[in-house]
């Protein structure tokens, strides 16, 4: 059915849920089936430049073929004169930097099982050759049963020799030591980004935050990495093993699912079932 032509009458739209990066997002229920999805509208005019139009063309055909319970569905799009339409699977958990910003840290037990549940969506996306590049909070929903739902894939990009040109994007805080001596990258930035996106549920704020551009750049350069008393050693031992400056010393996603922090702290039984439930009721 995601082949057949919708346009914006067919949906009652709904509460705005917020911005996404090229423009607003609504809850809307489509009207004969009474589903409910994100509706994402972009301005046409908004997508200005060919680098922009690339970008959201990148997004749209790259999620439109993911299918996995960590990766928020692009069930399909179309257009009228204005504005392009994106149906987005509708995550009712909302987003996890909101969360973040309320809760300022997570629990390791719940910040370990989002972890698992990123390995497991980037697992997949590295199997396609697919980088997401931009992993961090602000890209992560939470759909049905706390499912972690990675989003927003306008900075992916399908690694092949072509993208191993460094493009600046994301927050520095995320930025990955090869994007700045531009000795390109591959799908190693996003264990790095995993590592940043760890350190920053369970302590507060990312591992190189600091007040200027500058000094986030020195910190990511001398990989200066220090935490709280608070921080486990099992999951100061992981972190530690991610955010490393040579990308062939990031420990691969398999073992990171075997690391004793993850063992130990994330609750991989009902993450499972979870996968379970959803793919019986797809
Ligand atoms: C006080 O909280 C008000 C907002 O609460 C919610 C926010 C977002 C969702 N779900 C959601 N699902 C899919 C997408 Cl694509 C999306 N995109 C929007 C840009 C984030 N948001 C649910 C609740």
């Amino acid at each position: 059915s995601s082949q057949r032509q919708w346009t914006i009458n067919d949906f009652e739209i709904g509460a705005p849920l917020g911005r996404g990066r090229f423009g607003h997002v609504y809850c809307v229920r489509e009207k004969k089936s009474k589903y409910i999805v994100a509706l994402k509208a972009i301005i046409k005019d908004q997508i200005s430049t060919p680098r922009l139009a690339k970008q959201l063309i990148s997004e749209i055909s790259i999620q439109s073929r993911l299918k996995h319970p960590n990766i928020l569905r692009l069930y399909g799009f179309f257009h009228d004169e204005q504005r392009i339409f994106l149906l987005l699977e509708y995550a009712p958990g909302g987003e996890l930097y909101r969360r973040m910003q309320k809760e300022k840290v997570l629990q390791e037990n719940e910040a370990a099982g989002f972890v698992y549940q990123l390995c497991n969506a980037l697992s997949y996306l590295h199997s396609k050759q697919i980088i997401h590049r931009d992993i961090k909070p602000e890209n992560i929903l939470i759909g049905v049963y706390g499912i972690l739902k990675l989003a927003d894939f306008g900075w992916s990009a399908e690694s092949s020799e072509a993208n191993k040109r460094t493009t600046l994007c994301g927050t520095l805080d995320y930025l990955a030591p090869e994007m700045l001596n531009g000795n390109g990258y591959d799908e190693k930035i996003d264990l790095w980004c995993l590592g940043v996106f760890t350190y920053e549920m369970i302590v507060g704020k990312p591992p190189f935050d600091s007040q200027t551009q500058q000094d986030t750049i020195r910190l990511i350069r001398t990989n200066d990495l220090s935490f709280p008393s608070h921080t486990s050693s099992h999951a100061r031992d992981l972190i530690s093993q991610l955010i490393r400056r040579n990308p062939l010393d990031r420990m691969p996603l398999n073992e990171v699912i075997q690391h004793e922090w993850i063992i130990e702290n994330a609750n991989i039984k009902a993450i499972d079932e979870n996968y379970e439930k959803i793919n019986k009721s797809t």
